[in-house]
């Protein structure tokens, strides 16, 4: 299997001076095309750090970040940004769906916003990502119409969008019931399977990381299992 990610070193300080803390420290690790990976850890580990660096919505303090052969660490900002919507989805705990709007919606919206306008081929594969994750029924529901469970499939749906070839999990099925956070991660396997996307879930739950094919320990900033 081919790198699609690898952090080496990585350190992340937030603050300066007395007040600094060191969150992250010599972090190494690699992330494989088509891995489906659980991220665990005690709480103020530094996965949700972790996340953010590879989502590139961070920069580390030091260290080695590359995605796709490219030197995260290097790039411009804006080069960053291209980089995200081309290659990386996000689902955070909390879906930040609009809700006002409907589900097919939410799904296109940002890739509408960043392309400048709303193309058919967007509408289509976003009907078609939302038949995938189960809401061919909810399409054009409101997303206060929908469920928790359903909310996160609408995340992932929209997560998937731009074929990213990494999606980033923050406590995915953080506040859903069982059954509901049993679908999600249900999903998550078949796409990961079909699509062959990669997955990193950072999850505080044994189940949820037991349906991962691989899992990561992070203890104090460092990868102390998994890698
Ligand atoms: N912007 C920030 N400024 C200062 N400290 C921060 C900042 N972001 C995170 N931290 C600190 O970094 C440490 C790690 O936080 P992080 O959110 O990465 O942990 P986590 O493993 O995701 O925890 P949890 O499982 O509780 O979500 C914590 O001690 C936190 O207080």
């Amino acid at each position: 299997m081919s790198v699609l990610v690898e952090v080496s070193d990585l350190v992340k300080t937030f603050g300066e001076g007395d007040t600094a803390t060191r969150v992250l420290r010599d972090l190494s690790m690699v992330l494989h095309e088509g891995d489906l990976a659980a991220l665990l850890g005690p709480s103020g580990s530094g996965k949700s750090t972790l996340l953010t660096i590879l989502g590139t919505l961070m920069r580390p303090t030091s260290g080695e970040h590359r995605m796709l052969g490219e030197d995260m660490t290097q790039a411009s900002d804006a080069a960053l940004t291209e980089f995200r919507n081309r290659h990386i989805g996000f689902v955070f705990q909390f879906h930040h769906l609009l809700p006002d709007f409907t589900a097919l919606e939410n799904v296109i919206f940002p890739t509408a916003v960043s392309a400048g306008r709303e193309t058919r081929k967007a509408r289509q594969r976003g009907e078609e990502l939302l038949q995938r994750v189960g809401l061919e029924e909810r399409i054009h529901f409101k997303a206060t119409q929908l469920s928790g469970g359903q909310k996160q499939r609408v995340a992932i749906a929209r997560a998937l969008m731009n074929q990213p070839e990494l999606v980033l999990a923050d406590e995915p099925t953080g506040n859903l019931d069982r059954q509901s956070a049993e679908q999600v991660m249900d999903l998550i396997r078949e796409i990961n399977t079909v699509e062959k996307t990669t997955f990193l879930i950072s999850t505080h739950d044994e189940k949820i990381a037991a349906a991962c094919r691989r899992q990561i320990k992070v203890v104090d900033g460092k990868v102390e299992s998994g890698d």
